[in-house]
């Protein structure tokens, strides 16, 4: 059977899973254009995403992301890398599903808490203890990036070169 070559690579997961790191590199290796839609929010917005989390809370910053991610999965050829809460919704989970192949790097607590450490760009990392937040992110969120994704990459072991040949590897092995 010949199946198209996946349009769209959607990657999600959690913080400092290396989504935009990636991402950016692996839409290069394609040459697909690369989309990170945290920056995509602040760009439209003309605002950072802490400025938005102070002023709508996190229900006003999720509403506009999956208003983007909807206008975003009209399109074609894209790499986009997702905020970390994008599978919160289930609609969100829905167009993810179907309009890309869905790639959820992951990691361990640990490692994500280190890679953040010195941003302070994620509002809900600003807490006391980082590290506990990432595993209660991770325990919540775990399966629900389970659920959306067609493949599974650990991101723990190389470098982003290394997690972007493993994505090409996972991309390779459908069938076509
Ligand atoms: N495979 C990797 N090995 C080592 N460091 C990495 C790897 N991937 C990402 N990093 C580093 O981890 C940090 C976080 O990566 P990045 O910003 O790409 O994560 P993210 O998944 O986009 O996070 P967020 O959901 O907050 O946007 C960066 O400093 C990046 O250089
Ligand atoms: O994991 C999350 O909920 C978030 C991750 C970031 O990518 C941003 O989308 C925002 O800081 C929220
Ligand atoms: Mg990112």
């Amino acid at each position: 059977m010949t199946v198209a070559f996946p349009e769209n690579i959607f990657l999600v997961g959690l913080m400092g899973a290396g989504k935009s790191t990636v991402g950016r590199i692996l839409a290069r290796r394609l040459s697909k254009r690369f989309v990170d839609t945290d920056h995509e929010i602040e760009k439209r917005n003309g605002v950072t995403i802490p400025v938005i989390f102070e002023i709508e809370g996190e229900e006003g910053f999720r509403r506009r992301e999956q208003e983007l991610l909807a206008d975003l999965a009209q399109e074609q050829g894209l790499v986009l890398s997702t905020g970390g809460g994008i599978v919160l919704k289930s609609e969100n989970r829905e167009v993810l599903r179907n309009h890309g192949f869905v790639v959820y790097l992951n990691a361990r607590p640990e490692l994500l808490a280190d890679r953040t450490k010195h941003d302070r760009s994620r509002p809900l990392l600003n807490v006391e203890d980082p590290l506990t937040r990432l595993r209660e992110l991770h325990a919540v969120r775990d399966p629900l990036y389970r659920e959306v994704a067609h493949a599974v990459v650990e991101t723990g072991r190389g470098a982003p070169q290394q997690v972007v040949q493993a994505i090409l590897a996972e991309i390779s092995l459908i069938d076509r």
